[in-house]
């Protein structure tokens, strides 16, 4: 891979961009290396200076190790010597020039996008599963949890962002590409827009699955509307899109559709309870649950416009993953699958089997409740998932374990304690990523709003004694939820990712220890 500097200032030029530009050498001169990080410098390289934390002398460190040409939103002098192109905006000058320097990847490959605030990562791996039944190993997958580039196994590793920095995702693509991929499948977080990290790409397919507010605070963003507005430009950037019509603030998300998108190419789905507020838009897909036990959920797939019923999709279909809200991301997965040219021959089978690290995972402890595992970590997540297991289960006596995380989404806390009112018999608060405050303050930040005359409160600051605690105090008829951390094998403690062997893998060792 390479791209010359002339290239860039063309390309960057063309989307006013360039402010200034200070040439030293030829400028048909290519640049065989690309990076935000001096420290993966090797070579003639197109060095960004990017960043809360960026350093002068990380561009020296890039000098030294080869780069020849900077891109920054103004002049350092320790880049003199260097060609140097000042532009108006870093990081969307870093998406346009990393598209070219891989050689636009994302060409060759259909892309479907989701976003929303809860059910990224289940819609995508649903998704993914049924698009590899039709195209096996060609399907690759940018999640929270993992990043899938290949079919074996060292093609596959552990995501650090949702959505990665735009440099890293045209890598990814174009390594996704080399290595036979036809799909693509990824999770659009709302902070990969207002960070620029998407900026030109346009997917094939675009999802809107949710939004409640979340993500708001210091390094995230400043208010709901700031929340909504980023969320939506997926919408914006999507050649078809299919919203779920039970989404909060739909008509500013089908607004948005709208903009960019004709009616013919936007599908709606909800659930067959819903009654949509207007009667100028149409539901193409409705789903209806079945039956559901512990193990399993099944519901029916319905086409209900003619639109809808070309994608040959209807049907009935089975999860191995509970909870209901999951029936709703199946939904959505099983149309981003159809709009794919994926019949339901293969989509039943596809999404049968999969299961999802950290999302719902069970076991049954001989002589105490069954403890579930999951990734809700905040109220409406939770809401989800407690109102289920109390449906389920049929009022059970529920003791749940949770924490929340240090700096950021400091809105949790309060939605916690709201949640764990509503639905939770017993609450075991403990540590969750506190980062660089101090977790019993976290801690008592979620008690404080708690209503005691209805949920019996144990503060453990160490989160294996405080599921210990929940698993030797429940009984053969309850339910203990782990909540929060889903598959995280760390914990965010002082800017540092101490190892943390997993929930599931601590609730199996304590349950064998009883
Ligand atoms: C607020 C935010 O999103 N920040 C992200 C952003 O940071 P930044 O651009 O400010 O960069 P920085 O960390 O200040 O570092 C400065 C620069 O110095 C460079 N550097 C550093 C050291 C050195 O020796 N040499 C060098 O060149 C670094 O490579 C970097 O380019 O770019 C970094 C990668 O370059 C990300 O790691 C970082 O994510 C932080 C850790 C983060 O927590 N982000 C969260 C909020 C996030 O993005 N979450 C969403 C999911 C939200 C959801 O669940 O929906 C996501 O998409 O993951
Ligand atoms: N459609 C939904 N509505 C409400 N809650 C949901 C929904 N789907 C999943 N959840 C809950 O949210 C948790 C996280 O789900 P998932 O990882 O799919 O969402 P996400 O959007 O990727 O989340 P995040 O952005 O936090 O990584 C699940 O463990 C479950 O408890």
């Amino acid at each position: 891979m390479a791209l010359s500097l002339n290239a860039c200032i063309l390309l960057l030029k063309e989307h006013h961009l360039l402010k200034s530009s200070a040439v030293q050498s030829d400028i048909s001169v290519e640049m065989t290396g690309i990076a935000y990080d001096s420290r993966k410098v090797s070579g003639p390289t197109l060095f960004f200076c990017k960043g809360a934390h960026f350093r002068p002398i990380y561009l020296s460190m890039a000098k030294d190790n080869g780069a020849t040409t900077y891109v920054a939103e103004k002049p350092f002098v320790e880049g003199n010597g260097l060609n140097a192109l000042i532009v108006t905006n870093i990081t969307k000058a870093m998406a346009i020039l990393s598209a070219a320097f891989y050689d636009f990847p994302q060409d060759d490959l259909v892309i479907t996008a989701y976003t929303g605030t809860k059910g990224k990562t289940t819609a995508a791996y649903f998704n993914r599963g049924i698009l590899e039944e039709a195209y096996p190993k060609h399907v690759a997958l940018f999640s929270t949890i993992d990043r899938v580039l290949g079919p074996n196994p060292d093609q596959r590793f552990k995501s650090d962002l949702t959505t990665p920095e735009s440099l890293d995702l045209f890598h990814d693509m174009r390594e996704a590409v080399d290595n036979g991929m036809t799909h693509l499948v990824m999770e659009v977080s709302s902070q990969a827009y207002l960070r620029n990290r998407v900026f030109g790409l346009t997917y094939d397919i675009g999802f809107f699955l949710n939004i409640t507010p979340d993500h708001i605070g210091p390094n995230e963003h400043p208010n709901f509307a700031n929340y909504l507005h980023n969320k939506m430009q997926l919408l914006v950037n999507a050649r078809k899109v299919v919203i779920n019509a039970e989404t909060d603030h739909f008509d500013e998300v089908y607004a948005a559709a709208t903009t960019t998108t004709y009616p013919d190419s936007i599908y709606l789905f909800a659930s067959t309870d819903f009654e949509p507020a207007r009667d100028d838009i149409q539901i193409d897909f409705r789903f209806e649950s079945t039956e559901a036990d512990t193990a399993t959920s099944k519901f029916t797939v319905i086409p209900v416009t003619d639109k809808a019923a070309e994608l040959n999709v209807g049907g009935h279909y089975s999860l191995s993953l509970i909870g209901d809200f999951n029936e709703s991301n199946a939904t959505a997965a099983i149309i981003g699958a159809g709009l794919a040219g994926v019949d339901a021959a293969s989509a039943v089978p596809g999404i049968a089997k999969i299961k999802i690290p950290g999302r719902m995972e069970s076991l049954a402890v001989s002589e105490h409740g069954t403890v579930y595992v999951d990734y809700a970590h905040n109220y409406a997540s939770m809401k989800a998932l407690l109102s289920f297991i109390e449906k389920e289960y049929n009022k059970p006596r529920i003791l749940v374990v949770v924490g929340s995380p240090g700096d950021k989404g400091v809105s949790r806390r309060a939605g916690f304690a709201k949640v764990l009112t509503e639905y939770a018999n017993v609450a075991y608060l403990t540590t969750d990523d506190p980062g660089f405050e101090d977790p019993a303050d976290i801690i008592d930040e979620i008690d404080r709003d708690i209503d005691h005359d209805k949920v019996e409160v144990h503060k453990v600051l160490d989160r294996r004694e405080a599921i210990e605690a929940a698993i030797k105090a429940s009984g053969s008829n309850d339910i203990v939820v782990v909540a929060g951390k889903g598959a995280d094998p760390y914990q965010k403690v002082r800017g540092v990712d101490t190892p943390w062997p997993t929930d599931m893998v601590v609730v199996t060792e304590i349950a064998e220890s009883l």
